[in-house]
């Protein structure tokens, strides 16, 4: 097993680059197999996400060529309409699966999807959303099996702005005789990305980025070559990173957009925070200001930095909050960061954050985003700390320790 060993208390300075979207990457990567000939896609991160769909597409009869960050798709020999369990189970993304393989052959199997534990993840909106579409659904002992002789549009409301719920609709919809109107859908960059791609791919798709979204079905898509928006989440991820050791970084290849509510919080703090077209440079210095911080869909402030921010707000002068209105179980990393001295206090959806110092210890990465809130604890901590099942860090991190090494972070992977 491996884990990271970090030196705290070095200011960072330099520059990092992002990667693409892991969570734009990976709804893209599965509706790839609705076109009709091959397709190339830029800026994939190499995460264990993206590689366990891409296995999961190989097995189904993908050919899949890895070259960096660029892969090739050619799905015209797709013939399996059911998704490899085992790996399934090993990201939440694999669920897409459904809404691709209902839209290009009328069925789709596979089982309930992994991805991290922060509370219930029920697919309730992902299921209404294809039995609208006039599918049969069938969900027994874990296993989900969606059918159609043919799709329909349907007029759909999400009774939450599901993320994925979205995903899958728009996909299975794109296919769909006739047009579907999706309200009340998610606004996240990443459905933008999508869009993007399946409309160049020869998809009616109009609204993304509302919370209107209008799909009139076509018969045929294309092959395409397409670039994944850069990753809002790592780069929220190094903009903290360069805060919370009074540091001096550039983060480059951020879309400024994409990361505002951070920037609004960090300018609440007193951190300055530049916006450049190529990226951001966040430099701050030791005295920060606490604030409050309350997670919302987009273009609210995200779940996927909660708990990142949570590590910061451990710096400030005063005692801040968070609440999480998305998730209820993803306060994990809390305990952990009160290994390293952190007082916080939960009262169920809201963590009161009291400042002060942190000090290195041994902890656990609970899940994804909890991981990244340690390594950052541990940047800003006195004396060592050793963050261990950074497995979970690598579903959403290319190369953290690496990059961070580049503005002068003491961080090293080590086998146990
Ligand atoms: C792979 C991916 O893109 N993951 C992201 C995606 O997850 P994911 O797509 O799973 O998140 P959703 O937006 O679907 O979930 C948000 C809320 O809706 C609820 N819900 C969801 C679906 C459903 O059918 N029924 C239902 O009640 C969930 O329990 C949760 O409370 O968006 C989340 C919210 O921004 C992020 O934290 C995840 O990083
Ligand atoms: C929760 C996350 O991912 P997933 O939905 O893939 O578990 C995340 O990216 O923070």
């Amino acid at each position: 097993m491996d884990k990271y060993i970090i030196q705290g208390l070095n200011p960072l300075e330099g520059e990092i680059k992002v990667g693409g979207s892991k969570n734009a990457a990976l709804p893209i990567i599965a509706a790839s197999l609705l076109a009709d000939s091959g397709v190339v896609l830029e800026d994939i991160p190499r995460l264990r996400d993206v590689t366990n769909l891409c296995s999961i597409i190989e097995e189904m009869g993908a050919k899949v060529k890895r070259d960096r960050n660029r892969i090739e798709i050619d799905p015209t020999a797709v013939s399996k309409t059911e998704a490899d369990h085992e790996l399934a189970r090993k990201l939440r993304a694999s669920y897409y699966i459904l809404g691709v393989m209902l839209a290009k052959s009328g069925h789709a199997r596979t089982t309930l999807p992994g991805g991290c534990n922060i509370g219930n993840r029920p697919i309730d909106l992902h299921l209404k959303g294809f039995r609208a579409l006039g599918a049969e659904v069938n969900l027994d002992h874990g296993v989900v099996d969606v059918k159609a002789d043919n799709l329909t549009g349907a007029e759909i409301y999400l009774d939450y702005p599901s993320v994925g719920a979205t995903i899958n609709i728009m996909i299975a919809a794109s296919r769909a005789e006739g047009k579907t109107v999706i309200e009340n859908a998610a606004r996240e960059p990443e459905i933008v990305d999508l869009a993007n791609f399946l409309t160049v791919m020869g998809a009616k798709i109009k609204g993304v980025g509302t919370d209107i979204i209008k799909i009139e079905g076509v018969d045929e898509m294309h092959g395409v070559e397409h670039r994944i928006i850069p990753d809002r989440i790592e780069a929220g991820t190094y903009m903290i990173a360069s805060a919370i050791t009074a540091g001096d970084v550039f983060v480059r290849n951020v879309l400024t957009e994409h990361v505002k509510p951070l920037i609004a919080k960090m300018h609440e703090m007193g951190i300055t925070v530049e916006e450049d077209i190529a990226g951001v440079r966040v430099k701050a210095s030791k005295n920060l200001k606490s604030v409050d911080v309350k997670t919302l869909p987009y273009p609210g402030f995200p779940t996927d930095m909660q708990s990142q921010m949570m590590a910061l707000l451990t710096q400030t002068d005063e005692t801040s909050l968070i609440i999480e209105t998305v998730w209820e179980n993803r306060f994990m990393h809390v305990d952990e960061l009160k290994r390293m001295g952190a007082d916080i206090k939960i009262d169920g959806h809201s963590a009161l954050i009291k400042p002060g110092r942190l000090s290195g210890a041994e902890v656990r990465a609970t899940d994804l985003r909890a991981g990244a809130a340690l390594i950052l604890a541990g940047l800003a901590a006195e004396g060592q700390t050793e963050v261990k099942d950074i497995y979970h860090v690598e579903r959403g991190y290319e190369n953290i320790e690496k990059r961070l090494r580049g503005v002068g972070a003491s961080i090293n992977k080590v086998s146990e």
